[in-house]
């Protein structure tokens, strides 16, 4: 994936607005806090571990002018900026996981104000790097479960875009790509907002992988006549049953997948797993505007005054996925004994 959604160079943030594509690439740099909150709300970037990048580099972009002229003082403003910056979008566990990890990166050290800035930058720089190599393991670790694949379904985008670079869900696809042996890849268009046709499609074309792009209400039958060998997305939080909370649709396209016995895998970086979270039950699922749904491009396609029902996730039980792929390895059922234990390799 060459386009990078998310680059910091000579003290300034740059993200690709993702609101944009596919038309035109065009970045934006936003200079504060509340401009990258802003960037993050309106889906300029998106996608689980970019939004938490993102929010990374808006701690450092609202806490650099402090003029606290203590270390106590300094670190109630980083607190601050980081529970500002959590409020952008409730369901990506990922933005408050890459909050918390900055700020207690400070809290340990005795360091004079100026250093203590400089770790929150560190911080944010070092989320971006570890986000590159996680996408890359996640590409090597799923490559196996979909060497033998002729197609694959996906849903939104859980590509390039979404991450560092190079993606959680398209990370295996990527992979075989490189290694010679390359997938047909259907991709959803996932409404409201069109995360597969406008992003996933793009990013998949420019990366040379063919793309079949449909309609949601379509993968019912691409399915039953058995188009694809495999179904992989992204997520946003997964509990500790492993109940995942992605796009909108997913929890669908599960059930489908499983009445078609097709496989259907979670490709995520360890990040994502919630262990606060017993199932899916509680994973807070944010709502968004009526006009994603009354609108397309700006051009109204339903009467004014109608009532709209917009979550912008769903979650899927735990038992309708065949196993999810991380940078550590690939987890299979039975998930709550196995995430038990991921857990705890992870000292989490
Ligand atoms: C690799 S996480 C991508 C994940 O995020 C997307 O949501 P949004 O476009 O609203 O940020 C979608 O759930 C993807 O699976």
């Amino acid at each position: 994936m060459a386009v990078a959604p998310i680059e910091w160079a000579d003290g300034r943030l740059r993200l690709l607005d993702q609101t944009r594509l596919p038309g035109e690439v065009r970045y934006v740099e936003p200079a504060t806090a509340e401009a990258v909150w802003e960037a993050i709300r309106a889906l300029r970037v998106r996608g689980a571990p970019a939004i938490g990048i993102a929010a990374a580099f808006g701690l450092y972009l609202g806490v650099r002018g402090s003029e606290a002229r203590t270390r106590e003082a300094f670190l109630a403003d980083v607190r601050r900026v980081a529970e500002y910056l959590a409020t952008a979008r409730p369901t990506a566990v990922n933005l408050s996981w890459a909050l918390r990890r900055v700020q207690r990166r400070v809290e340990v050290l005795e360091a004079p104000v100026d250093t203590l800035k400089a770790e929150v930058l560190a911080g944010a720089l070092e989320l971006l790097e570890e986000d590159r190599r996680t996408c890359r393991d996640i590409g090597r670790r799923g490559a196996p479960l979909l060497a033998g694949a002729r197609a694959v379904l996906t849903h939104c985008n859980a590509g390039g875009l979404a991450t560092a670079q190079y993606g959680t869900a398209l990370a295996p696809i990527y992979h075989l790509h490189e290694q010679g042996h390359t997938l047909r890849v259907y991709v959803d268009e996932t409404r409201p907002l069109l995360q597969g046709a406008r992003l996933t499609a793009w990013e998949l074309l420019q990366a040379g992988i063919p793309v079949t792009l449909i309609t949601d209400s379509m993968a019912a039958v691409v399915l039953r006549q058995r188009r694809v060998d495999a179904v992989i997305v992204g997520a946003d939080r997964v509990a500790s049953n492993g109940d995942t909370a992605n796009k909108i649709g997913t929890y669908g396209l599960a059930v489908l997948a499983r009445e078609h016995g097709v496989p259907l895998y979670v490709a995520l970086p360890t990040s994502t797993f919630d262990f606060s979270l017993p199932d899916g039950d509680r994973i807070p699922i944010e709502e968004r505007s009526p006009d994603e749904v009354t609108h397309l491009a700006g051009v109204r396609t339903a009467p004014e005054g109608v009532d709209v029902f917009n979550p912008a996730f769903d979650v899927t039980p735990a038992h309708l996925i065949t196993a999810f792929i991380t940078e550590v390895g690939v987890i299979h059922p039975p998930f709550g004994p196995a995430l038990a234990q991921l857990r705890k390799d992870l000292g989490r």
